[in-house]
């Protein structure tokens, strides 16, 4: 039997406006049936990555396979079998939140039940509203409910939760590990690390329209033999020194002006002699924290800015 082609396969993805190349040289590929998160921070090229893909934007170098087709030229076949959610959601300010819904279903050969998908989304209560005066978060999870209701085999969801209360964040991640249950492959963009490892099985974590690292937010995050210790202290003391105070083996580094990082095992000894150290230059060891690796340390190792910049 014949493999079917993977959700999305892009190799060597360059997408430039004017003199700003936003993607440059990305690859990616969806495996089916799985979430896939590109991390980034703003401007990082998560958009314009997904829109090339939903054929709305056109590539300037590299292969692009949606399904196993190319959305630059064979949009319309595939406009049937993906759900797209774009940033910030967009409908007819004077539509009603469930007549916008089924107007979407209605373009479907088999959709979802309407009135069951917008109880899962908590959005009963607004059916009747003109969408202009949805809340932002109640815009957001129409919009997702317009992307899913045509049951897509892949789904393109760009910042699914920006600006949603946590509670409206819990319905949305819900619904996209119900999608990832019923087999539908998930492509979606975000610069909140919590999201991609609540629902990421592959994280991609992109910067300057490249791809910095992948894999599992596990092996990500993965610490070797190693732990960390994190502290806050004056910015600018001599790193080298600490690490010479440190048994041998140990790292340090002060990522963020004022911000330090032990690497190594760290154990109560390791501790009195950090804050001791710390007395030494004149400075408290201030907010310590031994910590697991998060995708935000990941991505400050890899890049010296952090996520939210
Ligand atoms: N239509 C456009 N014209 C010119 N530059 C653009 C356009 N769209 C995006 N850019 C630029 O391309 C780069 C990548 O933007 P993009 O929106 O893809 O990033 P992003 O990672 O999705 O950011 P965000 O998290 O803010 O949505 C940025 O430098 C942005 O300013």
């Amino acid at each position: 039997m014949k493999t079917p082609p993977p959700p999305v396969a892009v190799r060597g993805l360059v997408k430039r406006y004017g003199r700003t190349t936003a993607v440059d040289g990305l690859d990616l590929d969806l495996a089916a049936g799985s979430v896939l998160a590109l991390l980034g921070p703003n401007g990082a090229g998560k958009t314009t990555t997904v829109e090339v893909c939903e054929g709305f934007l056109h590539a300037d170098a590299g292969e692009v396979r949606v399904l196993g087709l190319d959305p630059a030229t064979a949009p319309d076949s595939l406009r049937a079998r993906i759900g797209v959610m774009p940033q910030g959601g967009g409908a007819y300010p004077a539509v009603h939140a469930t007549e916008m819904l089924r107007l979407v279903a209605a373009c479907s050969a088999h959709p979802l039940d309407v009135g069951w998908l917008t109880g899962v989304l908590g959005l009963d209560g607004c059916a009747r509203t003109p969408y202009k005066r949805l809340s932002g978060g109640q815009q957001q999870r129409l919009a997702l409910a317009c992307a899913v209701v045509g049951r897509p085999e892949l789904v393109f969801l760009d910042e699914p939760t920006a600006g949603m209360d946590p509670q409206g964040r819990r319905v949305v991640w819900d619904l996209v590990e119900a999608l990832r249950r019923d087999g539908v492959a998930v492509l979606l963009t975000t610069h909140l690390m919590e999201e991609a490892e609540a629902l990421a099985d592959e994280v991609v974590i992109v910067d300057h329209g490249r791809v910095v690292a992948q894999g599992s937010p596990a092996a990500l995050t993965a610490n070797t033999d190693q732990q960390e210790l994190r502290f806050r202290a004056r910015s600018g003391m001599d790193v080298d020194d600490l690490v010479a105070a440190l048994p041998a083996g140990y790292g340090a580094a002060e990522p963020i002006a004022g911000r330090y990082v032990v690497q190594g095992r760290i154990d109560p000894t390791v501790l009195s002699i950090i804050t001791a150290w710390c007395a030494r230059q004149g400075a408290l060891a201030d907010d310590v924290q031994v910590a697991k690796r998060s995708l935000e340390d990941v991505f400050l190792e890899l890049t010296g800015r952090e996520l939210r910049s």
